[in-house]
């Protein structure tokens, strides 16, 4: 093996955990689940409820689109003003549970200040929960010990694991760090990793963590998770460590002026880490990824049996 150890030469470079490639290969494989779907007369559809005018999230919906238009998923958009009152959100999902075309969906977040979140997302169809942010679907992710994934996973836990397995990574027995509790990444993914079938040992860090450093420094495997852009610096990691960078942050660039997107991750890791996931370019092409999977398996379980 090469690239995982310093050279001592200072031009150590961390090996790449390429997102947009592995994303890819994974679209390639659900295009082919989809048409033995459309054999079979059933075409999935992803829909999404979209609050607002935030050009982040609408460029995120777009994105997820134009995917679902690359792999033969039907597209199904509910857009709602910023002016939307709970009433009018909870109608939106309403109309996807009920709409047959509709095989998963999901509200885009962060839905406006005043809207009760964790409401909306209670009323989700639990089959129809594309994210897998519904309380079933959370409780199932605890609840399950081993066995086949029946129940969707949120996007980017699934992603970064995926991630992981294909570039040959294994976590059992290894001490991972994850830096964030957030519900759709940080405290999902530390709970998705200390079942049987990962068997990693987790710490779950935050911003009330007193001396941070001192548990990155231990880490086999730091998941930077806390949108804070750059957070996690060189001497934050041990050498040879896996890195994955989730967050995104917008940022003035001191230098342009312009807004730029930065992840948790500062430069200077690629220098010291073994593993590294670029940002762009790591865990939202996978986030992205999964979310067409998670779509396309709601249409399988939805399927009669075969007899
Ligand atoms: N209900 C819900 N589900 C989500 O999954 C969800 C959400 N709300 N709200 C916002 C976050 C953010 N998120 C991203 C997905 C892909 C990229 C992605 O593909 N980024 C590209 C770069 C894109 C660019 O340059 O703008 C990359 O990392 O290479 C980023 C961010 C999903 N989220």
């Amino acid at each position: 093996m090469s690239g995982a150890g310093s050279n001592g030469s200072g031009s150590h470079r961390a090996q790449v955990l390429d997102g947009t490639a592995t994303a890819k290969a994974i679209k390639g494989e659900l295009a082919e689940r989809v048409a033995a779907l459309a054999a079979r007369g059933v075409v999935p559809g992803l829909g999404t409820a979209l609050v607002g005018d935030d050009p982040g999230s609408q460029a995120y919906v777009r994105g997820k689109h134009r995917d679902c238009a690359e792999v033969g998923i039907a597209s199904i958009r509910v857009d709602l003003p910023a002016t939307a009152s709970q009433a009018d959100i909870e109608a939106a999902v309403a109309q996807l549970n009920a709409d047959p075309a509709c095989t998963g969906f999901i509200v885009q977040l962060p839905l406006p200040k005043g809207v009760d979140t964790n409401r909306v997302l209670e009323l989700l169809d639990p089959a129809k929960d594309a994210d897998g942010l519904h309380p079933t679907n959370l409780g199932r992710l605890v609840l399950r010990v081993n066995g086949p994934i029946d129940s969707p996973l949120p996007c980017t836990p699934r992603g970064i694991l995926e991630l992981l397995v294909r570039h040959g990574i294994e976590l059992a027995g290894k001490d991972v760090v994850v830096v964030g509790r957030g519900t759709t990444v940080g405290r999902t993914i530390g709970l998705l990793l200390t079942r049987r079938e990962f068997n990693a040992t987790v710490t779950l860090t935050h911003t009330g963590t007193e001396d941070l450093a001192e548990h990155t420094r231990h880490a086999d495997v730091i998941v930077a998770a806390a949108g804070v852009a750059g957070i996690i610096t060189a001497d934050l990691v041990k050498p040879g460590a896996i890195v994955l960078d989730v967050g995104v942050t917008r940022v003035v660039d001191a230098d342009t002026g312009k807004v730029r997107l930065a992840g948790d991750v500062d430069s200077g890791v690629a220098e010291v880490a073994g593993w590294l996931s670029p940002n762009p370019g790591g865990v939202g092409p996978m986030t992205r990824a999964m979310l067409l999977a998670n779509v396309v398996e709601a249409a399988e379980r939805a399927l009669p049996a075969l007899t």
